[in-house]
């Protein structure tokens, strides 16, 4: 038999898609029933790295998701539009789907899923989160019977080869970004990657399969790393911990959801500590599993391809063995009716680093010390690392607290006359 795909999008990721279908000595023997009948790009006259025939390639991605002969859309695109109408289009044309856009699931997974179940085809998306490591299916399938309270994770690779890079070598961000995107592994706007938009979206997939309700994905609290600086790369290192970008949600005992990202001090001895480089982590705990941790490449063309080529068997699978296309598998399908409720910034609890520029007055420390007792919130350590000319640093870890009563004892704080400034505000896990 074979199998007709149509490829949307010919970049970083659907060379790599193209490559792995085209070379399928030693690989999965479904693949000898793979055939890319279209691929669509923007321009035909780019060079490429993967040789397509000519008849192949089209501008024309309408006419691919609307071919009665292709049997699976593969849309490795990015961006909203046109990714979002396509998809939908080639949905209602029965076809289904393979894709690496966390952006436009994490936004319109509601209207794409309603659309897919309807038509009674899947929409498989393995690619769209943490790249080629496996983490949605063995979420869905393997753990899907534990109660989830945890998923937390570095899955954005941009970020984490630029912390990486900025605490091994001292590297300027700038040049860092400009590798990483030289490498394929950022966004086609990178500041999706490094203001945490790519970590939100993808972790609002996560959480949503995790958890077992809709995410909206405005909701999610989300910063980057632009404001991460070598001083508090290297205070965290004499504190003992190493700052990643971390991607939270936590969950569980008919509590609202809590779902964040930002940039995070990570204890050495934690796991996630050690995932450097584009590589990805996401650590899951769950009843009665307890904890697994998935690890691997987050980016780039072989390892995402892989996760999308894996999803293109998957259904080729389905379609071999079974002509009933209404019967969707619950396994690999979407099911979720309801919105999740958010827990609010304010009553997570979670510590916190702050570094504060202070004028060499006597008595700061007790200044800080009296007005973060004023709002509950107990100090782990308080350290005094130095001058940056005739400021005194600063630099206070807490217990955990609540988000609310921290941000009050701060505005607090600021008015302090002692106070010159408070350069940098880092939750702690
Ligand atoms: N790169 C990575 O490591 C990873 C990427 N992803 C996701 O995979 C998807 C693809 O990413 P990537 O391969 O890096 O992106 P690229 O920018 O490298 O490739 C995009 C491809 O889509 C084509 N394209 C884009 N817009 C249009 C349009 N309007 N009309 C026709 N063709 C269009 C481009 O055509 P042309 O070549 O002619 O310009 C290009 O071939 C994104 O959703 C991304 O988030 C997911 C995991 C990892
Ligand atoms: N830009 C993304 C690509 C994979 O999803 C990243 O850096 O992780
Ligand atoms: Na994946």
């Amino acid at each position: 038999m074979v199998f007709n795909i149509g490829l949307l999008g010919l970049g970083t990721v659907g060379t790599g898609t193209a490559e792995i279908i085209l070379d399928n000595f030693g690989r999965n023997p479904l693949l000898k029933e793979i055939n890319i009948k279209q691929a669509g790009v923007r321009s035909l006259d780019k060079t490429r790295e993967v040789e397509l025939s000519a008849d192949v390639m089209t501008t024309d991605l309408e006419a691919i998701v609307t071919d009665p002969e292709i049997d699976i859309v593969v849309e490795l695109l990015g961006g909203l539009e046109p990714a979002r109408s396509l998809i939908l289009m080639a949905i209602a044309n029965g076809k289904h789907i393979v894709t690496a856009n966390k952006a436009v699931i994490a936004r319109y997974g509601d209207e794409i899923y309603s659309a897919a179940n309807e038509a009674g085809v899947y929409v498989l998306l393995e690619a769209a989160v943490a790249g080629g490591i496996p983490v949605i299916k063995p979420l869905k399938q393997s753990l899907g019977v534990n109660r989830i309270q945890s998923v937390i994770g570095i899955i954005n690779g941009t970020t984490n080869y630029i912390l990486t890079k900025m605490a091994a070598e001292g590297s300027d961000f700038a040049d860092v970004l400009a590798e990483a995107q030289q490498l394929g592994y950022a966004e086609a706007d990178p500041s999706a990657d490094v203001d945490g938009g790519d970590a939100a979206d993808k972790i609002s997939i996560l959480a949503s399969i995790a958890f077992g309700e809709r995410v909206k994905r405005e909701e999610i609290s989300c910063e980057g790393i632009r404001q991460i600086s070598a001083t508090d790369i290297n205070y965290a290192e004499d504190l003992g911990f190493v700052i990643k970008l971390l991607a939270i949600a936590k969950g569980g005992k008919g509590q609202p959801l809590q779902i964040r990202v930002h940039p995070t001090l990570v204890p050495k001895e934690h796991p996630l500590s050690n995932i450097n480089d584009v590589y990805n982590a996401v650590l899951v705990e769950g009843e009665p599993l307890g904890q697994v941790m998935f690890f691997g490449p987050g980016a780039g063309k072989g390892a995402t391809a892989s996760a999308v080529v894996s999803d293109i068997v998957n259904i080729v699978g389905i379609l071999k063995s079974s002509d009933r296309r209404t019967n969707l598998d619950p396994l690999l399908s979407c099911s979720h009716q309801h919105y999740a409720n958010l827990l609010p910034l304010t009553e997570i609890t979670t510590r916190f680093y702050t570094r504060f520029l202070c004028k060499d007055v006597p008595g700061v420390i007790g200044y800080l010390g009296t007005c973060f007792g004023n709002h509950g919130v107990s100090l782990e350590s308080v350290v005094q690392i130095g001058f940056q000319e005739d400021l005194a640093e600063i630099v206070v870890v807490t217990h955990d607290v609540k988000e609310g009563d921290f941000r009050q004892a701060l505005a607090e704080i600021k008015d302090l006359d002692a106070i010159d400034s408070i350069p940098s505000i880092i939750r702690v896990l």
